[in-house]
């Protein structure tokens, strides 16, 4: 699914009225009625408290028009007009004079703190404050209001966006906005849905196609692709019949230390667990016979070290590199992983201590073979960037590295994404149960195997991202979020490839 802008957003709403010779006032009513259809089907006529809150432009029209749906079909509504400024855009007014034949009872203007209703915890408030028309941060009696609201323990649901919430740039540290508890948002959800420090406000979050001009849709650069199921399918390669083990590639995982040797298992066994045609682990000696034990589908290969790297001897033609998962960053190690991304000129995955030592070490980043994949969680990446100041920072961040170094970033958290250049991806799979040691591992075993198969390396992270979290999702199902572990995350990734095709929705836990 694309992610479209805010702006890209009200250029496609006038793009629409002009192909389908539709006016706002019509395409506000068909949003409206989508929008209250939703509601009633939940709601189904229950006499609750709804306290309905409109802005002064189309966010606040769509409230109004949703407001007079529900009244005409008996729910007992309070409509409130939050009167910050002296300007209304045209389908504001349609909608407020609409909604005067309809009932008696007059939205109540607000002009100042005092006019603030008391907003109680069984109270249903709809938000229709502001939508992706927001210019500035809310402040004054509006800042008062949205802290009310916030704090009223009401269920709150948001009309298109929590009001507050920019779109698609950086949120100003301590702005006042809506914390939903479910948005209904149009066309697509925003990218500040999917980002850490402003994800919360959405909620959970629904999307209602509201008929936006497809050809427009389609010529749009979104800022962002939603992967979902219906996208990883577009990815999955499917074998041949004729097909041997060789067509599917040699990983080759360089990992572990003394102590950590564990982390070499979850890597090697996710890529053999992903489809490598063969794997191969290449650890410390110390950790030969744990891993021949563990998984005897990976063979080995021993370092001259016994507890950490102290070389690199692998002669590298015939495999995919993966390195880093619990390496360590001693000066043993960092020139053994010099040597490595040396001798390598195939895409390699790069994750935790590798991205480390790249970090520390920056003038070996430019040994990294090119669209190599990087999977840092977020304190790999501040100490590989910098210091950010917002989400969308980050992004900015993010997009500068890979474009000036051309490696692809994974960018890991709740909602990871990857980043590609100016592209991002951003993965629509996994849950909070994969918050448990090793299961960044397990991701960077089924990237490298997915190279080893020939997937080209950003397709490769996209797939790979949504295949580890729909096997979490998968297993969640089953040992919940908390006996969720990183091994068993990786022995869900064959039924979350057969899920794919069951499904035209993940299954999330
Ligand atoms: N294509 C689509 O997706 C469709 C979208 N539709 C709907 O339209 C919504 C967008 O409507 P919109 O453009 O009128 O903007 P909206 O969010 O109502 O706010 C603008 C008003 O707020 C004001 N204002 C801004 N910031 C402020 C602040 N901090 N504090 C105080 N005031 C502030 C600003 O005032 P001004 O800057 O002029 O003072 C202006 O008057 C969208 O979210 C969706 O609900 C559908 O109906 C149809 C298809
Ligand atoms: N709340 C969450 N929702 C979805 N996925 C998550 C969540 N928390 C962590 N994950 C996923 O789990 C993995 C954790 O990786 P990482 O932090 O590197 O773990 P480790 O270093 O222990 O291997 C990442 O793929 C991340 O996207
Ligand atoms: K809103």
């Amino acid at each position: 699914m694309k992610l479209l802008t805010a702006q890209q957003l009200a250029e496609a709403d006038k793009v629409t009225l002009l192909k389908q010779n539709i006016s706002s006032e019509e395409l506000m009513e068909r949003v409206s009625m989508l929008v209250f259809n939703k509601i009633h089907e939940r709601l189904g006529g229950a006499p609750v408290p709804i306290k309905i809150f409109c802005g002064i432009g189309n966010n606040g029209g769509d409230g109004l028009a949703i407001a007079r749906h529900m009244i005409q079909h008996g729910y007992q509504v309070k409509v409130y007009i939050t009167n910050c400024s002296k300007h209304r855009s045209e389908d504001f007014l349609t909608h407020y004079d609409k909604i005067k034949n309809v009932t008696k009872d007059w939205p109540t203007l607000l002009d100042c703190k005092d006019d603030i209703p008391v907003i109680n915890g069984g109270d249903i408030v709809i938000d229709a404050i502001f939508g992706i028309g927001l210019n500035r941060p809310i402040d004054g009696w509006m800042a008062d209001l949205i802290k009310q609201i916030n704090e009223s323990k009401a269920f709150i649901v948001s009309i298109d966006m929590p009001s507050g919430l920019y779109a698609d740039t950086a949120q100003p540290a301590d702005s006042a906005v809506v914390r939903a508890s479910h948005t209904f948002t149009f066309n697509n959800p925003k990218l500040s849905f999917f980002l850490p420090d402003t994800g919360v406000f959405a909620g959970s979050f629904e999307v209602i196609d509201i008929g936006l001009d497809p050809e427009f849709v389609n010529n749009t650069e979104p800022i962002a692709t939603l992967i979902t199921n219906q996208a990883a399918q577009a990815i999955y390669k499917p074998r041949t019949k004729f097909s041997h083990k060789g067509d599917y590639g040699h990983t080759l995982v360089m990992a572990g230390s003394k102590g950590k040797i564990g982390a070499a298992v979850l890597s090697a066994s996710a890529a053999i667990n992903t489809g490598s045609g063969k794997v191969t682990a290449y650890v410390p000696s110390c950790g030969n016979n744990i891993l021949q034990t563990s998984v005897p589908e990976v063979m080995t290969l021993t370092d001259a070290g016994s507890e950490h790297f102290e070389g690199f001897d692998v002669e590298l033609d015939n495999y995919n590199l993966c390195v880093g998962p619990g390496i360590g960053t001693g000066d043993a190690v960092v020139s053994a992983f010099a040597k490595a991304i040396k001798q390598q000129s195939a895409p390699v995955v790069i994750d935790a201590d590798g991205i480390n030592i790249l970090s520390a070490n920056k003038k070996l980043i430019k040994d990294v073979p090119e669209s190599s994949v990087l999977t840092p969680h977020d304190g790999e990446l501040e100490r590989l960037l910098g210091k950010w100041s917002s989400g969308m920072e980050r992004l900015e961040l993010a997009k500068t590295f890979s474009s000036k170094h051309n490696l692809i970033l994974v960018l890991k958290g709740a909602h990871t994404i990857t980043v590609s250049g100016t592209n991002m991806y951003i993965n629509d799979s996994g849950n909070a149960g994969m918050a448990t040691a090793g299961s960044g591992d397990v991701l960077s075993g089924v990237i490298s195997s997915l190279i080893s198969q020939k997937y080209e390396p950003l397709m490769a992270a996209v797939f790979g991202v949504y295949i580890h979290g729909a096997a979490g999702d998968l297993a969640a199902q089953t040992y919940a979020h908390e006996g969720l572990k990183a091994g068993i995350i990786s022995n869900f990734v064959g039924p979350a490839i057969l899920q794919l095709f069951r499904n035209d929705t993940a299954q999330r836990a």
